[in-house]
């Protein structure tokens, strides 16, 4: 198989081809921030220092301060859960202004870091206010870096040219919600047969983002008809329920169901897309367990996070079919989301095919919440 390369890469021509494109400019405004790293984002005439909360330090923190008012961008959300905004939530970015700048682990707690339901420093009511290009640029980085959904901003004024030379990235928030905003491509990087319990004959295919993004992949299980609707499972990753066997939710045994039943039968594909925990991240995950086992069930955990209930981008998965040169499916879900979002992207679904395994009483909360809040059908 030829190594995959993105068609965007021969569209520049000459020396311009060396220069950072739109996805690659994303890519490295990502790596900076999760490294603690400020990055300078500009919108027009404004400008800001963002910094994630998540990796904050004292000293990066302090030194922000003395270049100016230091703002907190969250979403509304945590502003909910801080007593900051009235209810409810609807995921849009605020900024709230820090009367006092504290130390980064104050941050980080305001920011829900520590994943309890105990107060933190009071915020006056209705403080938060509806941010800016540049609060919804900073928070949406910090989202697809799975941090928590939180970033300082320090508007500058003539402090700009002192940050300029201190070799900080500099990136326009239009260019960030853009690139956000756009599911990245995602190609074939290569492909070997694998043998599982399911089948002898299988095949793993692996696909990987433009900007170096997350890998995903597709297990091809048994010889499937690609000419003929397709059995699919579009299945998001699940470490504690797939790896080890979690009673808390239902995905272990969905996977091993999905792979079973296409190996009995005529074959089928399963899609296993690197979004851990509806698309927060193990560690958020684990913080929104803690708060599951102090009271919040699972869409309000996510939510006290600053998160939305669900923040998976299933757009990944009618690529990766169009890829296989996949079009008629048999998908095997109880989630009506998936089904509507691979229709949107070109995948005729012929038929959902119900995949009701691994209830117990551990879990039983678990299901009954999606089915009320996130629209999950039952048997
Ligand atoms: N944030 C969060 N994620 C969870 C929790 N429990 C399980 N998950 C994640 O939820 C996702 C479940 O994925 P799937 O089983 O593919 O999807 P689904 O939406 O349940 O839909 P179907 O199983 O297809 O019906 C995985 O990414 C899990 O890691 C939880 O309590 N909180
Ligand atoms: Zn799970």
């Amino acid at each position: 198989m030829q190594i995959f390369r993105h068609p965007a890469a021969d569209d520049d021509t000459g020396i311009a081809a060396l220069a950072p494109r739109g996805t690659e400019k994303l890519a490295r405004a990502r790596g900076d921030l999760r490294m603690g790293l400020p990055v300078l984002v500009t919108d027009g005439t404004r400008s800001a220092l963002v910094a994630l909360v998540e990796p904050l330090s004292d000293a990066r923190l302090a030194a922000l301060s003395s270049l100016g008012p230091v703002e907190l961008a969250l979403t509304d959300h945590r502003a909910v859960a801080l007593g900051a905004h009235p209810a409810p939530g609807t995921g849009s970015v605020m900024r709230l202004p820090l009367a006092r700048v504290g130390t980064a682990a104050a941050i980080r707690t305001m920011a829900g870091g520590m994943a309890t339901l105990a107060p933190v420093t009071p915020v006056p009511p209705a403080a938060a206010e509806p941010g800016s290009d540049l609060h919804a640029a900073a928070v949406g980085l910090a989202k697809a870096e799975e941090l928590l959904p939180a970033a300082v901003v320090v508007p500058l004024g003539a402090a700009r040219a002192e940050a300029a030379r201190l070799g900080l990235l500099t990136i326009a928030a239009g260019d960030i919600l853009a690139a956000l905003g756009t599911s990245a491509s995602h190609g074939r990087v290569s492909a070997a047969p694998l043998p599982t319990d399911s089948s002898e004959t299988g095949r793993v295919h692996v696909f990987r983002a433009e900007g170096g993004g997350r890998e995903h992949s597709a297990v091809e299980v048994g010889q499937p008809d690609f000419s003929q609707p397709v059995l699919v499972r579009l299945h998001s990753a699940c470490f504690t329920g797939d790896v080890l066997g979690s009673r808390k939710c239902d995905c272990g045994p969905q996977l091993r169901a999905a792979m079973t039943t296409m190996g009995d039968s005529a074959g089928g594909v399963l899609l296993y897309l690197n979004q851990e925990g509806r698309g927060i991240g193990l560690a958020n995950k684990m913080r929104a367990y803690n708060l599951q086992d102090a009271g919040l069930d699972t869409v309000d955990a996510n939510q006290w996070l600053g998160f939305d209930d669900d923040q998976r981008d299933f757009r990944i998965g009618a690529q990766m079919l169009h890829a296989l040169g996949i079009s008629r499916v048999r998908l095997m879900t109880n989630n009506p989301a998936k089904i509507a979002r691979l229709t949107e992207h070109g995948i005729d679904v012929v038929e959902r095919v119900p995949l009701q395994v691994g209830r117990s009483a551990l879990n039983a909360h678990y299901l009954a919440t999606k089915a009320a809040r996130s629209g999950h059908l039952l048997p």
